[in-house]
Order: structure tokens, then C-alpha cells, then sequence
């Protein structure tokens, strides 16, 4: 049984991990929202598992660090400063960053790399996310992991070539570019679509989250997997051996 900590308990990924956490056998080690002990959380647990926002990120790997135990970053929103902080942390603890812990998409990311490799650079891509209108972050995490998955394939860096908001007077679409358009409203989980636009022709690649158990079962399946290994930066790929 692995004694599992939450970062964001109080929130929609909190309710969800409680019960995909005593679904599967383990032990709610305890829980903090905002202005919560993150030191004695983590001493109290064997992993943590954080869904919650970007500000308290680099405290919570701190704690991690200190208390020699693992950690799943799911929270997105994260800047490079973040991933700088995981990287640092990855050196002391095993620690997983991804922005969805779902099978399906983990997966869908293998087609895209896939589509985006074979159809080559004549085929423009274009992510489309919907989240519900409490998401505070553009594009959403899942959206980004699947455009690197597309620039993977592409054989490029989705940095260079990342194309958000466009309004206006844009110019035409730049060559190589990975666009991304996110929309926001009602009760929405979470929608991905991967579209691939040939000449008169178009492949489209998605994903539906009909509720946020799918992420939850995932993140508590990775830290139990994270709480056999060394430091290091891993991804749900590396839990699920795809
Ligand atoms: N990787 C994945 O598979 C998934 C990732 N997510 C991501 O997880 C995050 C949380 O999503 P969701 O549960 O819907 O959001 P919610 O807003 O419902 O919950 C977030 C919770 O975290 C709390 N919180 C904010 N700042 C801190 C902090 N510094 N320390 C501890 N707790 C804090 C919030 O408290 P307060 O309300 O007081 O601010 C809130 O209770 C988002 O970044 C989202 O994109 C979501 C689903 C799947
Ligand atoms: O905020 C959410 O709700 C979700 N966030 C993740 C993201 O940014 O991709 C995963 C999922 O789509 C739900």
C-alpha cells in the first residue's frame, strides 16, 4: 500500500485522485491546498502527487527533495522556470511531469508522432482544445504534449515553430508551423483534436475525457509506479510502457 500525498486536494483533480486513490487499495497520506504544510505532507507520504496551480510548484519540489520522495507533476500551465525547477528536482527524486495522465491520450501522442512523421512537412498541424470555463491556462498542457509529439515526428522544436491566438491581420500561415486554437465554456472535461491538413485532404486525431476519474486513475497509477525508481525526469510513457 503507498502512502500518497495530494497538492491541490480541495480542487476538481483533488475529489477525483481520493477516490482513485482508495479505489486502487492505497492510503490518502493527507492533503494541502493553498497555504498548506507542504514539508509535512511529504514527510508524511511516499510519493506526491500535485494537480494544482504553477505558484506553488517550486516550494512543493523543495519539499519533495527534502523528504527524499518522489513526485507526479500533472499541474499545467507551466513556464520554463518550471520545467528548469523539475529538472533540478529530477536530480535529487524520481519525478513525472506530463500534462495528462489519460491512457488514450498518452497514446494519441504516439499517432501524432507517427502521422506527423510519415505525412512529412507538407501536412499542416493543427491542435484544437475545449475545456471548461474554469481552466485558467492556454493551451492546455495535453495540447502542447501533443504538439512536441507532432514536432518529435516532424523532426523540429515545437518552440520554433508554435503558432497561438491568432487574430486580425495574421498573414498567411507560416511554413512548419504547429498551430493552436483553445476554447473555453461550460462543463467541458477536456477535447483534443490533432488535425493534419494535406491537399484536399485532412486526418483528424482526438481524444474525449467524458470525466477527470480517466486522469486520476492514471496519476495514481504513476505514483505507484514512481515510488519504485531512481531519480530521474519521467513521462507517462515510461509508466505504461508504450
Ligand atoms: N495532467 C493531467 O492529466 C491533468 C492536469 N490538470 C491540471 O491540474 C491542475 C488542477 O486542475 P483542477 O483540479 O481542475 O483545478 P482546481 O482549480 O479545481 O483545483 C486546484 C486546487 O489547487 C489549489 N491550489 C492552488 N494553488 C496551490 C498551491 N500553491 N498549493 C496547493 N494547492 C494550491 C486550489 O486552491 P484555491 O482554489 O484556493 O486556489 C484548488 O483547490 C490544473 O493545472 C489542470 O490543468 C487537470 C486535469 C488532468
Ligand atoms: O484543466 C483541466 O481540466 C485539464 N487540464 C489538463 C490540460 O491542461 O491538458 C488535462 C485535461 O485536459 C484537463
Amino acid at each position: 500500500m503507498t502512502r500518497i500525498g495530494i497538492i491541490g486536494d480541495q480542487g476538481a483533480m483533488g475529489a477525483a485522485l481520493v477516490q482513485a486513490i482508495e479505489a486502487d487499495g492505497h492510503t490518502l497520506a493527507g492533503g494541502i491546498d493553498k497555504g498548506g504544510d507542504v514539508a509535512k505532507l511529504a514527510d508524511a507520504s511516499d510519493v506526491l502527487v500535485d494537480f494544482s496551480s504553477p505558484h506553488g510548484l517550486e516550494a512543493t519540489l523543495h519539499a519533495a527533495i527534502g523528504a527524499g520522495v518522489p513526485i507526479v507533476v500533472g499541474t499545467t500551465g507551466l513556464a520554463e522556470r518550471h520545467h528548469d525547477a523539475i529538472d533540478a528536482a529530477a536530480r535529487a527524486v524520481a519525478v513525472l511531469q506530463t500534462g495528462n495522465t489519460s491512457l488514450g491520450v498518452t497514446l494519441l501522442a504516439h499517432l501524432v508522432r507517427e502521422a506527423a512523421s510519415r505525412l512529412g512537412p507538407d501536412w499542416d498541424v493543427e491542435i484544437v482544445e475545449m475545456h471548461h470555463r474554469r481552466k485558467v491556462d492556454a493551451p492546455s498542457g495535453t495540447a502542447l504534449l501533443l504538439g512536441e509529439a507532432a514536432a518529435a515526428g516532424r523532426g523540429i522544436t515545437l518552440g520554433d515553430h508554435r503558432e497561438s491566438g491568432r487574430d486580425g491581420q495574421t498573414g498567411a500561415r507560416s511554413e512548419g508551423a504547429i498551430g493552436f486554437a483553445a476554447l473555453r465554456g461550460g462543463t467541458v472535461t477536456g477535447e483534443h483534436s490533432v488535425i493534419l491538413a494535406g491537399e484536399e485532404e485532412r486526418l483528424t486525431l482526438s481524444h474525449s475525457a467524458e470525466n477527470r476519474s480517466i486522469f486520476a486513475r492514471g496519476a495514481v497509477k504513476a505514483a505507484q509506479w514512481l515510488t519504485g525508481q531512481p531519480s530521474g525526469r519521467y513521462t507517462m510513457n515510461d509508466v505504461l510502457d508504450l
